[in-house]
C-alpha cells in the first residue's frame, strides 16, 4: 500500500528572449512523470545529465515550481502545501544532496545544523533537542564531539554523513537522496551507501535514489524508473530492468555500465556495439520528431514501458 503518489508531474522553466524579453520557449525539465511509494522500499530515478532527475526531486520538497501534477500524501493532496511549516509532508520527507559541503551552513556548528529540522519541526526542550543532536551523531557514527565543530573540520564522506544525520532528525518516511555518494571517493562511497540501507532497514525508511550511476542504483534500490528528456521511457522492478529490459534505451544505458573484469570483455564489446546499432536503426520508432519517448504501456501489473510508434497508432 502506497503512502505517496505523484500523479503526471510535470516542471516546465520559460526561455526568455527578444528585445521585450517575453516567453519564446520553455524547458520541459520535468514531463508528465507519475510515481508511488510504498514504506521501506528504495526507488531509483536514473538517466543521463540533464535528463531532469534534480529537477523531480527538488519539485517533490518545494524547491521548484509545479507547472502541471499532483503530489498526494497520505491521501491529502499537498502540491501546494509543500512549504508549509505544519505540512506533516515537509516533516517526513527530507532530502540528501550532491554536495555535502556547500548542503551545510559553513557559519554554523554541526549542532546548529542537526538542531534545524528539530527546531522547525519537533517541540522539544533544550535538554531533549541536546539529547537527540547525540544520539542522531551516534546512529551516524560520529563523535560526540562533532556537535561543536563546523562543516569545514569534517572529510567529505563525514559531511555526508552530517547531512544524513540532518535528513533522519525528524524521523522521516522518505529520503530524497540526490547523488548522494557521486562526489566522494570509491571507498567513501561504498560505506556511505551501506550505512543508508543500514538505516533504512533500521527505521523503515523509503528512499527516492536519484543517480545517473545504474551500478549504485542496482545495490540500493527495489524499483527503477529510467528517465529521459523529462520523462519515462521505462519503470519497474529491480528484476525487470536488470534483467528484462524492454525499450532500447534501457538497452542501451545497461550495456554502457563499466565492468571492471577482463573476463568476458571482448564479449560485452561485441553486445555494446550490436545494441548500439539496433538503438540507431530502431530509434525513429521510439522516439518522437522532438526526441520525446510515447506514453508508457504495462507490460506486468510492475512494469511498463514507453510505447513505440507502431502501438502508438493502434492505441
Ligand atoms: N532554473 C532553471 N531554468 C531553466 N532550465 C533549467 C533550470 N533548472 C534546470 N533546467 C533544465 O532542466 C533540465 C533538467 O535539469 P536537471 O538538473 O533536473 O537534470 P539532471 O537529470 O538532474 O542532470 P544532472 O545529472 O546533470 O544533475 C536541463 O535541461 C536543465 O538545463
Amino acid at each position: 500500500m502506497s503512502f505517496m503518489q505523484i500523479n503526471d508531474l510535470k516542471v516546465h522553466y520559460p526561455v526568455r528572449g527578444g528585445f521585450f524579453n517575453t516567453v519564446i520557449d520553455q524547458v520541459l525539465a520535468v514531463d508528465g512523470i507519475s510515481m508511488e511509494f510504498e514504506r521501506g522500499k528504495a526507488y531509483g530515478l536514473v538517466g543521463e545529465s540533464g535528463c531532469g532527475k534534480s529537477t523531480t526531486g527538488k519539485a517533490l520538497i518545494g524547491l521548484e515550481k509545479i507547472t502541471n501534477g499532483s503530489i498526494i500524501y497520505e491521501g491529502e493532496n499537498v502540491t501546494n502545501k509543500r512549504r508549509s511549516r505544519k505540512s506533516s509532508f515537509n516533516r517526513d520527507v527530507q532530502m540528501i544532496f550532491q554536495d555535502a559541503h556547500s548542503s551545510l551552513n559553513p557559519r554554523k556548528r554541526v549542532k546548529d545544523i542537526i538542531a534545524e529540522p528539530i527546531r522547525n519541526f519537533l517541540s522539544l526542550t533544550p535538554k531533549e533537542e541536546e539529547r537527540k543532536i547525540s544520539e542522531l551523531l551516534e546512529i551516524v557514527g560520529m563523535p560526540e564531539d562533532a556537535k561543536f565543530k563546523y562543516p569545514h573540520e569534517f572529510s567529505g564522506g563525514q559531511k555526508q554523513r552530517l547531512g544524513i544525520a540532518r535528513a533522519i532528525a525528524t524521523n522521516p518516511k522518505l529520503i530524497i537522496a540526490d547523488e548522494p555518494v557521486s562526489a566522494l571517493d570509491l571507498s567513501v562511497q561504498a560505506q556511505v551507501l551501506n550505512f543508508m540501507k543500514d538505516i533504512q532497514n533500521e527505521f523503515g525508511l523509503s528512499y527516492l535514489f536519484i543517480s545517473h550511476d545504474l551500478g549504485v542504483v542496482k545495490h540500493m534500490c527495489d524499483h527503477i524508473s529510467i528517465m529521459y528528456k523529462g520523462r519515462f521511457v521505462e519503470t519497474g522492478s529491480k528484476e525487470d530492468i536488470y534483467t528484462n529490459p524492454q525499450h532500447i534505451y534501457t538497452k542501451r544505458l545497461l550495456s554502457a555500465i563499466p565492468e571492471v573484469s577482463p573476463v568476458g570483455r571482448e564479449e560485452r564489446k561485441r553486445e555494446r556495439i550490436r545494441v548500439e546499432q539496433h538503438y540507431q536503426a530502431e530509434h525513429k520508432n521510439y522516439f518522437d520528431e522532438n526526441e520525446r519517448v510515447f506514453d508508457l504501456l504495462p507490460v506486468s501489473n510492475t512494469h511498463y514501458v514507453a510505447a513505440t510508434s507502431q502501438v502508438k497508432e493502434v492505441l
